[in-house]
């Protein structure tokens, strides 16, 4: 089977560009992409496109072939919609079919225009990633829903609203090289717990804000970087995929996240790795709760620890294993359908020494990437490794 090489990554600015439309974002990023490659886009085969509400947001379905052309490709293509996690489900489908064979390179990658519908019109369009029979129709938001998961951990392991804050300040502190990044802002502990209340108990600095942005992955076979002199150090080596009930009152646990797991526990068997090798990851942290369960379902932290793992040091820039050394979706940004491919560009670089805070990992081989859709209903894991 064929090892997957990350040869050129691409990213947007991430925040407000209500101007901007999607097709554009995606030719920026891709544009990058390429350049970063070397690689010619009439050598790509395939595309493969992450976008959640573009008919919403922009009045346009059909995106697939769209974004090949605003991308000056002329291949295949194929938009996936999986809500948060669009474009982590790209990457993953796009992996499997460079290692079967099918492709030598193919162009991955997402886009949202958001800011465009203000944050009334944004928080109704976002609900539709939840049950609309059951949750959306009762008043259900995302930030709702994190809220009901961060009580329901409050409840079981303890913690609170400070131990929350301490992601969220980290996060900030991560973002402030990261040029990219929607807020480049330090924020204090004090500031996060005055924040006004979103969704009780998660505030303005528990939430990840409404961004504009895409992100863009030129990704080869071993064979043809190699046959090329590509310089691409990073592999995707490791993938999975797992799934939930869609309604939050039909799961056993609240507090955890076993799609999450399941992706990870996949992901990590197929790359033969396991938690303790991970050197950095990425994580979906939507809300700062988020970020608490997808590093216990990743098994970086211990069921009921991870609510102290900022706090304590553990996740920091210079802990155990550094999180969201970008920023994160809370100080980067979220632009839903680019977020998957921009954690995987964000790894990438980290590995690659290339990112300006992979001097605090420096040492760094496998990293990891985590993408939830919705409540996580469903998610992707992706493990990256330096190759020899
Ligand atoms: C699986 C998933 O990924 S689910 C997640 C999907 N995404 C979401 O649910 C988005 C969640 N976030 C939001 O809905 C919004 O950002 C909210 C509700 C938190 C804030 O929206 P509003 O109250 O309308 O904030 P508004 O846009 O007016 O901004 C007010 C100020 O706060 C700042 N701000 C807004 N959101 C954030 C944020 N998340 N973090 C930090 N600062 C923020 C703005 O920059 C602005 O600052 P300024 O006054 O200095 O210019």
């Amino acid at each position: 089977m064929s090892g997957v090489r990350v040869a050129g990554t691409g990213l947007t600015p991430f925040g407000n560009a209500p101007e901007r439309t999607s097709r554009d974002l995606f030719a920026e990023a891709t544009q990058t992409a390429f350049e970063e490659s070397g690689v010619p886009r009439a050598d790509v085969e395939a595309v493969f496109y992450g976008n959640f509400m573009g008919e919403l947001a922009e009045h346009q379905g059909h995106q697939g072939p769209l974004m090949a052309e605003a991308a000056g490709v002329q291949a295949p293509a194929t938009r996936y919609e999986s809500a948060c996690a669009s474009s982590g489900m790209a990457v993953r489908d796009a992996v499997m079919r460079v290692r079967n064979g099918e492709h030598d390179v193919v162009l991955v990658g997402g886009a949202e225009r958001m800011t465009n519908l203000g944050t009334a019109g944004a928080t109704e369009a976002l609900a539709i990633a939840a049950d609309d029979l059951w949750e959306v129709r009762a008043g259900m938001t995302f930030p709702g829903a994190y809220a009901l998961m961060a009580q329901a951990y409050f409840e079981e392991f303890g913690g609170g609203r400070e131990d929350l804050a301490n992601v969220a300040v980290k996060n900030h502190d991560n973002a402030l090289t990261n040029e990219k990044a929607q807020y480049q802002t330090a924020i204090s502990v004090e500031e996060a717990l005055d924040a006004p209340t979103v969704s009780s108990p998660l505030g303005l600095y528990d939430s990840c804000p409404l961004s504009d942005g895409a992100a863009a992955l030129v990704l080869t076979s071993e064979e043809y970087a190699d046959e090329h002199d590509l310089d691409a150090p990073v592999a995707i080596t490791g993938t999975g995929q797992g799934g939930d009930r869609m309604a939050l009152h039909d799961r056993e646990h609240l507090a955890r996240s076993p799609a999450a797991r399941e992706a990870g526990t996949e992901a990590y068997a197929d790359a033969g790795v396991d938690a303790s090798d991970v050197d950095l990851a990425e994580v979906h942290d939507c809300f700062t709760i988020a970020e608490v369960l997808a590093i216990e379902a990743l098994d970086l932290a211990q069921i009921g620890e991870g609510i102290s793992a900022a706090r304590d040091g553990r996740t920091t820039a210079d802990g155990d294993v550094p999180i969201n050394l970008s920023g994160g979706l809370k100080a980067k940004g979220h632009p839903v359908g680019a977020t998957g491919a921009s954690q995987i560009a964000e790894v990438t670089k980290l590995l690659a020494g290339t990112h300006p805070n992979s001097e605090h990992v420096a040492d760094a081989t496998t990293g990891l990437a985590h993408n939830a859709g919705g409540t996580v209903a469903s998610a992707t894991v992706h493990v990256l490794e330096v190759m020899e």
